[in-house]
This record gives C-alpha cells, structure tokens and sequence, in this order.
C-alpha cells in the first residue's frame, strides 16, 4: 500500500473577503497551506503530496516550494473543488496505489488522525473523518418553513481527509465528470457508484478555514498547540 496525500488549495476565498486565495493568509507566522502540507510531509504513512493550486498562484508557488527542504509536486486546479480534485489525481506518481485527498483550508489535521484514516483504510473501501453534528439540523423549505427535523443521533459532519484507492476515486470522478454530477465532497462521488463508505472519528479542532472569524479560532489552536509543545519538551 502506497499512500500519497492531494491537498486542494485552488479555491479563491471569496467568503474569507482578504482579497486573495486565503490560503496564503498565515497563523502563527506561516501561510495556512504550509500548516497542512507540513502535517502530511511530516507523517511516515505518506509517500507523496500532491498540492492543487491556481494558475496565477503558479510563481509564488514555485518560489515558496523551491525555499523548502522537502519535495511538493504542483498541479493546477480548476473552476469547482471536484475539478481541483480530479487534476491532483493525475499528478499522483504511477507507484500510488492510495490517496488521501484533503483541504489547503483545514491546517488543524493531526498526525493522529492522519494515522488513524490510513489505518482504516487497510480493511475498508473508502474512509472520511467526520464529527458528530453539535446542533440540531432543521430542513427549510424556500419559504422559511421548516419541513423536518432529522434524528441527531444519525447526523455527521464531514470533513478531509477523505481515503480511497486510488482506482477507485478515479473512477468516481470519472463517472462523475460523464454524468455531469457533482458532488461537495470525494466521498458523495464513490457513494454514486454504489460502495460503502466509513466514518472515523475527527476533530471539532479539524475546523475548515471560511469566513473571517475562522482565523481567530485558528490563531488560538494554533498558540495553544505551540505552547503545550514547549511544556512537553
Ligand atoms: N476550485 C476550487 C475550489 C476550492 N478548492 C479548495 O478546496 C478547499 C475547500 O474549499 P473552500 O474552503 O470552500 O475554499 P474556497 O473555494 O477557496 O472558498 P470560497 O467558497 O469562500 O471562495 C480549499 O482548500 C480550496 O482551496 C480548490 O482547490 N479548487
Ligand atoms: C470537502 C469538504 O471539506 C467536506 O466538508 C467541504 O465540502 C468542502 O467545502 P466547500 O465549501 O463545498 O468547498
């Protein structure tokens, strides 16, 4: 089992309002995709990263990548999440033989939870890490009524990483991209083709950075995490 890691970073941050791709705005000092990519590089399970970005990002990219002591292979992403998807999947070495695929946005993903997708990956077809939903979920109609009340207790929020072999994600997107589908995440594409996929536990931490307020939360996790490092050493 060969696992290499697609980060998606080709997005625009048009909720973040900074006036460019939020995923160059920095926590604690570095750019938000350099949290994320360090969390995968630094992990003995995975053997490649795969980042997606934009076109116009290319030569700062490049820049930042060449100033690094570890190897990223670019891909360019395009116009919707799933395109990004698909074009890192691409770039993916012919050795591969499974993928994580993850957000640029989500910075706070633990070495722990990557452990624990790649893990269960070993006995299951496809995996995401997911929490349980905190609030109660309502379904409201165009007009602002509420329709239903779905039971919590079956209610997840899904997050990244999603895991799968790598054939079989392929052919959910290719399937997808035939059929015209889409899907908000990797995982709703597999589910198109039939196969089971399984829930491991997250992190309410594992936020993914949106809106203006996310970079306060993500300032205080990153802080609290450096400062239990120093206690720790
Ligand atoms: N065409 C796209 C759209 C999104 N993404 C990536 O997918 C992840 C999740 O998307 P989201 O947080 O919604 O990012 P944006 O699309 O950048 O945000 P917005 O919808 O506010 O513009 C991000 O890491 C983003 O860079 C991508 O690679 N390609
Ligand atoms: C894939 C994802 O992170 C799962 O929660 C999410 O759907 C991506 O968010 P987007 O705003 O739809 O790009």
């Amino acid at each position: 089992m060969e696992t290499s890691v697609v980060i998606v970073a080709a997005g625009k941050g048009k909720r973040m309002k900074a006036g460019k791709n939020k995923i160059w705005l920095h926590l604690q000092h570095k750019p938000i995709f350099q949290h994320t990519v360090e969390a995968f590089i630094q992990h003995p399970g995975i053997s490649e990263v795969v980042l997606v970005i934009n076109e116009e990002d290319y030569e700062d990219m490049d820049r930042w990548r060449k100033s690094m002591p570890y190897s990223v292979i670019l891909a360019i992403g395009g116009a919707e999440r799933q395109d990004s998807v698909r074009n890192g999947l691409e770039a993916l070495s012919e050795s591969c033989t499974h993928v994580l695929i993850h957000d640029a946005a989500r910075p706070f993903i633990t070495a722990e939870q990557i452990s624990g997708i790649i893990t269960k990956l070993k006995d299951h077809q496809a995996v995401v890490v997911a929490v349980p939903v905190k609030d109660t979920i309502k379904i409201v109609g165009p007009d602002g009524t509420v329709q239903a009340t779905p039971a919590r207790e079956s209610l997840w929020a899904v997050q990244t990483p999603q895991a799968f072999p790598l054939s079989l994600v392929k052919e959910a997107h290719q399937f997808a991209l035939e059929q015209g589908k889409v899907g908000t995440d990797d995982a709703m594409l597999v589910e198109m083709l039939g196969y089971p996929v399984t829930i491991v536990d997250g992190s309410y931490e594992n936020i993914k950075v949106t809106t203006p307020d996310d970079l306060w939360f993500g300032e205080e996790i990153m802080k609290r995490r450096s400062e239990e490092r120093k206690r720790r050493k």
